[in-house]
């Protein structure tokens, strides 16, 4: 196994061992992601848990955890105890950039729902500043899109519309993505506010002040960060 795959196997069986019976459980999404729902779905066949229940943030996770027999739910108001999911940069207070696997929307839906928010990553998502490295994703509707992406780009943000093949990428939900190039300074809070009230864009890849904790997996072994207070 590739060495980053190596540590975010790691990680991820860290942040599993957090489930225990009786657990409603969010699954992220990602190749970080899956060896958490793997992890658990070995320890649901194992008969070391029981009574546990999934909801799955995408198409793929749900597929992967009934794999294993995983019970899978739909998202409904109950809170979860727990989701684990994967990130795409972790800033020194957790705060993240998520959705470079096109899956922010149902992740946040989940995971605002989620007592504890635990995220799993190799040390090449550690970042001083969000936007350092990965572009912010956000899950824009298709009707009108390119008016929408005029209105991104009105705000100052550089950025393309996400386009792997000859059509644009579809989200889970139907809907275009546009991954935005974050300038060196802004205000992370202030800026979700601002793409949350510009018509068109459904949900931004910010995921501020929702992660409890972080298991960050190094050659040198998992570092836990805690969400400072
Ligand atoms: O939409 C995808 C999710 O936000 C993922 O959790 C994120 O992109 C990290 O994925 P990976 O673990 O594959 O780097």
């Amino acid at each position: 196994m590739a060495d980053l795959e190596h540590l975010k196997k790691e990680a991820a069986e860290r942040a599993a061992a957090l489930v225990t019976s009786g657990m409603r459980v969010g699954l992220g999404t990602g190749s970080t992601a899956k060896y958490a729902i793997e992890a658990i779905g070995r320890r649901f066949q194992a008969g070391e848990l029981s009574g546990v229940v999934g909801v799955a943030t995408s198409e793929a996770s749900d597929v992967l955890a009934r794999s294993f027999g995983l019970p899978i739910e739909a998202l409904d108001p109950r809170p979860l105890d727990i989701a684990i999911d994967g990130a795409d940069e972790i800033d020194p207070q957790l705060n993240l950039i998520k959705g470079l696997g096109g899956a922010l929307l149902r992740e946040k839906l989940t995971e605002v729902q989620a007592r504890r928010l635990v995220i799993i990553a190799d040390h090449t998502k550690l970042v001083t500043r969000l936007g350092e490295k990965a572009p912010l994703p956000v899950e824009i509707a298709r009707f009108g899109f390119l008016s929408t992406i005029e209105r991104l780009r009105a705000l100052g943000l550089g950025g393309r519309l996400r386009q792997p093949g000859a059509q644009p990428y579809l989200t889970d939900n139907g809907n275009y993505i546009f991954d935005a190039q974050l300038p060196e300074q802004f205000d992370a809070a202030a800026l979700e506010r601002t793409l949350k009230g510009t018509l068109g864009v459904i949900e931004t890849g910010f995921f501020l002040g929702m992660a409890e904790r972080a298991f960050v997996a190094a050659p040198d072994g998992v570092q836990e960060l805690v969400r400072p207070d």
